[in-house]
């Protein structure tokens, strides 16, 4: 039953039952408001907390100010969680057989004397707002949904559990799903909503399952994965704060517009100290945005690159098998094969990474230079104190230095990466498991000024080539003398960048505390942020390669190749992440086929398996034109159920060169519209359509998610969503890559309402059947 507000009229048929409601919203409509005046007696209050810290100034002692600063960002965090849950701060009631009532919403809030007015829908409490159904009710009668805009109440909506507990007049005021149904018709922002107000019971298993250990959240498309993995990230920061706001949450996505999609579900929870990242953006420094083809970064994700990194590091410690001269100003030394290699064993054999077994390999070769020098010296037999003098002596000695340098280089990964990407000869060393036809895809230029030259599929390399490398010793990397000319102008230049940036973010915390008055930003920057004493702890994991999370969600979890679960794993020592994903959605050719060859390596069959069933997006008729396509992505696969129907019927059009007036004939119908369109026909048709439809964008780019109308290719509309979805040519979906049946399943997913198919070559099969639209 659902109990309309003034804003929405209803037949004046039954009166006595419209009074029932009018009072009903009436009630709703008085707690509702007490429940605003707590929330604006709550921000007053914070504010003059806040205000007060600030009033102190500047001065006093390094620990007064340091105490000082920790209250005021405690309080502004506090006052910024106060402002975001503005909107739909309540939105549910539960009605016990024990005859009291809980109402939820975004926080809990109670009065001065502690009784409790708002329950957190994080709460255990609140639980059966989610869970309780006529068979299981759970110690509750009724749920109520309250629709609140702004601060009015202008809807009640009621499933009852217990009809036996409930008087005449209250079963009179019941029905259910209308809340639900209302949120998945409505148009779509280009921005993902929180569903807090309608979460159903098979999602919030999954969001309140326990923190430890990896858990699999497998489901068809529009199934809810992404939002529910939002809405886990907010209910473990809620019951495990202190263990998780230390260490951290991690949230990886497929894109930087997938992010960007998201980015307002967690603040709109109350949420804000969470990282969103994709795996392109895990090491810190490095903006790998260059493309390439999909078959290069299948080779760069596979697992024989482990082997091959780890070859391309020995290849840094091979020692020549014929003697080597150092000529000083009084002699001349030489280390001859035999004493190379033994320094080198001896290097290896300490296990430890490159950079730092660096120390061993040195030792040892400066031992027997020393050795050999006292003898050229007249000095016979020398004792520890002495050789360990001539040690040092030599060791500054330029032409020692140019020696060991070459002998054992330090090395970064980027160089180690760079060095063995452009060298055929490395190649053939490191990399002889791979085909010729493999090491040629890996093959390329070295970087030309201005040109990106890191793609996504490198970040892994990187990472474990760092892994591999070891630190260098931070003395030795400011002075930098080990590296190129360019690199060191490099190097300068990127802490030029560091340096402006910490800058930019001093300002913008002393706007944001009220501080910049009375505090230079400069000064500021240069006390607090180079201790980093002010970044939350999302931005010192963001800047820290071996920052290890205390959770990690990974979304579009089946695009990950191997290299990049091994990355991912080091970032979460403690294994507790939740894993979202659909194996038939898979479109890298990198990616999982099954989450066993995926988890098993890390956790040996230890992750426990969540199935949804239901899909939330896409209405029944669009559903059952995606269900044909599945077939050839596979067998066995199944297209989960839609909980909808629109009477809307999908339909196809030729030729294709009437996208443009398609696209402008739909967009008639309002909400969001995508054009996706198989990758080798984005240019060509991102031009016509942008130049023919007004306020249309190509992709990619954020652009895309607040234009009315978007060309994209199926791989950037990746967990998107739009009300209206126009497939151009799925037969060239379907043959462009190696996965394209899954491209097409992902294409066809996509819409919340209308679906279209435009094309000039033939039909796939399974599509064969689309009713015809204005074909001409
Ligand atoms: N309980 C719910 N109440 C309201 N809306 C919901 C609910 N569950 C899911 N939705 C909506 O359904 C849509 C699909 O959700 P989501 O994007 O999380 O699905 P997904 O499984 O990640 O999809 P895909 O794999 O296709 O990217 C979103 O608009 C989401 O808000």
């Amino acid at each position: 039953m659902h109990l309309y507000g003034p804003e929405y009229p209803i037949s004046g048929k039954d009166n006595g039952a419209t009074a029932t409601r009018q009072i009903e919203l009436a009630r709703e409509q008085e707690y509702v408001t007490s429940l605003y005046e707590r929330l604006d007696l709550l921000r007053d209050r914070t504010q003059r907390q806040l205000d007060g810290v600030l009033a102190q100034g500047g001065g006093g002692t390094h620990q007064n100010r340091s105490e000082r600063d920790s209250f005021a960002g405690m309080y502004a965090e506090r006052l910024a969680r106060l402002w975001a849950v503005e909107n739909g701060l309540c939105f549910g009631r539960l009605d016990n057989a024990d005859h009291t009532s809980l109402y939820i919403g975004r926080i809990g809030l109670a009065d001065d004397d502690q009784r409790r007015l708002l329950i957190d829908w994080r709460a255990p409490v609140a639980q059966p707002f989610y869970r309780a159904t006529p068979a299981s009710p759970m110690g509750v009668t009724r749920r109520r949904h309250l629709q609140t805009k702004g601060r009015k109440v202008i809807g009640v909506d009621d499933d009852l559990l217990d009809l036996d507990t409930l008087s005449d007049e209250d079963v009179a005021t019941l029905n259910g799903e209308a809340a639900l149904l209302a949120s998945l018709g409505a148009h779509r922002t280009g921005r993902m909503r929180d569903i807090v107000a309608t979460i159903q019971a098979e999602q919030d298993r999954i969001i309140r399952s326990d923190l430890s250990g990896v858990l699999v959240v497998q489901g068809g498309p529009g199934t809810g994965k992404t939002v529910v993995a939002l809405h886990r990230a907010a209910y473990l920061l809620y019951t495990h704060r202190e263990k998780l706001a230390r260490r951290g949450v991690l949230i990886l996505g497929p894109n930087l517009t997938f992010l960007r999609y998201i980015e307002q579900v967690l603040p709109s929870l109350g949420e804000t100290d969470v990282l969103l990242s994709t795996v392109a953006e895990l090491y810190p420094g490095i903006a790998a945005t260059a493309a390439e083809r999909p078959e290069t970064a299948a080779v760069k994700g596979d697992e024989r690159m482990v082997q091959v990194l780890a070859r391309a590091v020995r290849e840094r410690q091979r020692v020549p098998r014929r003697p080597i001269e150092i000529k000083l100003d009084r002699y001349t030394l030489s280390l001859d094969g035999r004493t190379l290699e033994a320094a080198r064993n001896r290097a290896a054999r300490s296990r430890r990474p490159h950079n730092e077994a660096r120390a061993v390999f040195v030792r040892h070769l400066l031992n027997a230079l020393a050795r050999q020098a006292a003898k050229l010296l007249g000095k016979g037999v020398i004792d520890d104190d002495e050789l360990a003098d001539l040690r040092e002596e030599l060791r500054t000695e330029q032409p020692v230095k140019a020696a060991l340098n070459r002998l054992w280089p330090y090395t970064t990964p980027q160089q180690l990466l760079l060095g063995l990407f452009t060298s055929r000869e490395r190649l053939e060393y490191a990399a002889a498991e791979l085909s010729p036809a493999e090491r040629a895809l890996l093959l390329r230029e070295p970087p030309r000024k201005g040109e990106g030259w890191w793609s996504p599929a490198d970040v892994a390399l990187l990472d474990e080539a760092a892994e591999l490398l070891g630190e260098i010793d931070p003395g030795v990397l400011r002075a930098g003398a080990w590296m190129a000319e360019e690199e060191q102008a490099a190097a300068r230049a990127a802490a030029r960048e560091e340096d402006s940036m910490q800058l930019a973010y001093a300002k913008e915390v002393l706007e944001l505390t009220g501080l910049s008055e009375i505090m230079d930003a400069e000064k500021f920057a240069a006390r607090h942020l180079g201790d980093e004493f002010y970044l939350t702890t999302a931005e010192r994991a963001a800047g820290d390669r071996t920052w290890a999370f205390g959770h990690i969600i990974v979304d579009e979890a089946q695009e990950l190749s191997p290299m990049d679960w091994r990355m991912v794993m080091r970032r979460c020592p403690t294994r507790s992440m939740t894993i979202v994903g659909d194996l038939a959605q898979t479109a890298s050719a990198a990616g999982a086929r099954s989450w066993e060859r995926v988890l098993d390596p890390y956790v040996g069959g230890r992750w426990r398996v969540e199935n949804l069933s239901v899909n939330y997006r896409t209405p029944t008729e669009l559903m059952a034109v995606a269900a044909a396509v599945l077939p050839l992505v596979g067998p066995g696969l199944t297209a989960p159920a839609s909980v909808r129907e629109t009477g809307e019927r999908p339909w196809a059009a030729s030729p294709l060169e009437s996208l443009p007036e398609v696209v402008k004939a739909e967009i008639v119908e309002g909400g969001r519209l995508a054009v996706l369109v198989p990758e080798s026909l984005r240019a060509e048709l991102g031009e016509a359509v942008t130049r023919a439809v007004d306020g249309a964008v190509a992709g990619p780019g954020t652009a895309t998610l607040d234009a009315p109308a978007a060309v994209l290719s199926v791989a950037e509309a990746k967990g998107l969503e739009f009300d209206t979805v126009i497939v151009v040519e799925p037969d060239r979906i379907l043959d462009e890559s190696p996965r394209g049946a899954s491209d097409l399943y992902v294409a066809l997913t996509r819409a919340t309402r209308r679906l279209g198919v435009v094309h000039g070559a033939p039909l796939p099969a399974p599509l064969a059947g689309l009713e015809r639209r204005g074909d001409g």
